[in-house]
């Protein structure tokens, strides 16, 4: 591969890509990155750190002009779905034979598309590739980090089903949710600056205050319709016929086409927006089909893959480590709470917490690249 071009590289998504990128040295495996834009083309590519010898990067490209795009060997979209649904018909319609990579969930469940999450299905991806599969889509953020914490158990065929109750961050919404968060914060802050000023002051009356404050029309909800700060919005995406949200249904049919199971293994659960920036939690209710120890099921999870970890079923630990806090901007995958429920020795507790732009969205991405570039 010569020619990897890339769409959405400015966009949240896309900076995270383009951070890692760099971090990891990953543009020295491809010897002619063209960037793309949709509002912008003739400007200036990103700086990417070429120096000397290498081939300087040229200005933006339009990220519509067909032809230019039917030149790359691969195309890595962080750009969103409806570019995608736009622009990808039209490339394979003119036969093109590249390498389309993207961050959108539009052509995950399609057949000709593999979901990449290689910690963990890194089998279905060569596979796929020596069967000369062409689109390698990431997952869901939830669906990837659920796998990247709970993999052991779904390789070692332990899990029945799985019930997910999530926390999802501001971020999965988007760049202009999180900066609405804020604002919501700010706003329930400011509206009673002076009660709080003052140690006298009655709580339940600051309290009443607060809450007129979130329910008046003047809180700011432009983006997520409703107040998040301080409260919770337990509907993440559109509304389906079962009563799912779209983020409900995705859990099920993504994990088992990333884990390429032949009996589909029950997932569900409730899927909650929470006020985190860009950390998703996930408490767990896993059915094992069999009875075994605590220890071997943390032997099972924390081995599973580089970045997965086990965390003491301990407060202290729970406080400093599992929290969306302590994980943010890093693409370790904590897993704790972990204990055998009342409900029987089969039924496990655990919880999860992951960075949605790392694992939940840039890394399996820029990991895939790397792949098909040969170099992982
Ligand atoms: N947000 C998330 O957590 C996740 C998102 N995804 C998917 O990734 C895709 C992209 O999402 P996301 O990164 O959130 O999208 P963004 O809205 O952050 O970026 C998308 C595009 O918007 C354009 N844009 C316009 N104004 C700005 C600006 N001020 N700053 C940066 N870009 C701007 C850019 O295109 P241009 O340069 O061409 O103008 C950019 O590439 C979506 O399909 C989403 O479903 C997948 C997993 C998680
Ligand atoms: N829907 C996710 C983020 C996301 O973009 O998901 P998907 O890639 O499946 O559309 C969230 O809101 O947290």
């Amino acid at each position: 591969m010569q020619k990897v071009g890339f769409v959405g590289w400015r966009g949240m998504v896309g900076s995270v890509l383009m951070e890692r990128m760099l971090a990891e040295n990953d543009f020295a495996h491809i010897a002619e990155p063209v960037f793309f834009s949709t509002s912008n083309a003739g400007g200036q590519a990103p700086d990417i750190g070429r120096s000397g010898s290498e081939k300087s990067v040229a200005p933006l490209g339009d990220a519509f002009d067909i032809d230019a795009l039917a030149e790359l060997d691969a195309i890595v979209s962080c750009q969103g779905g409806d570019y995608t649904k736009e622009v990808f018909p039209r490339l394979r319609e003119r036969g093109w034979q590249g390498y389309w990579i993207d961050a959108a969930s539009s052509l995950r469940m399609q057949d000709d598309a593999i979901i990449v999450l290689d910690p963990v299905n890194r089998d279905v991806i060569d596979r796929g590739i020596a069967a000369g599969t062409k689109n390698f889509i990431g997952g869901n953020c939830t669906v990837s980090l659920m796998l990247m914490a709970l993999g052991g158990l779904f390789k070692a065929g332990l899990v029945d089903w799985v019930s997910a109750m999530t926390y999802q961050a501001a971020s999965g919404a988007g760049a202009k949710n999180m900066r609405e968060l804020i604002s919501q914060m700010g706003a329930v802050r400011d509206g009673v600056a002076g009660e709080l000023a003052d140690p006298a002051s009655a709580i339940l009356e600051i309290d009443r205050k607060v809450a007129a404050n979130m329910r008046s029309a003047e809180f700011p909800t432009a983006e997520f319709g409703a107040p998040l700060a301080g409260s919770l919005l337990p509907w993440i995406d559109t509304q389906l016929e079962s009563g799912q949200s779209r983020e409900e249904w995705k859990a099920q049919v993504e994990a088992n086409k990333i884990l390429g199971t032949d009996i589909a293994v029950p997932v569900d659960g409730t899927c909650v927006r929470i006020g985190a920036m860009r950390c998703h939690s996930q408490a767990f209710t896993v059915k094992l089909n069999k009875n075994l120890p605590l220890a071997d099921i943390e032997q099972l999870i924390g081995t599973a893959n580089d970045w997965v970890r086990v965390v003491p079923n301990e407060r202290e630990a729970t406080l400093q480590q599992l929290t969306p806090t302590a994980v943010t901007g890093k693409l370790d995958i904590p897993v704790g709470r972990l204990r055998k429920l009342s409900m029987g020795p089969e039924y496990l507790n655990a919880f999860t917490v992951g960075d949605q732009l790392l694992w939940g969205a840039a890394e399996p991405l820029r990991r895939v690249l790397l792949i098909l570039l040969g170099k992982l």
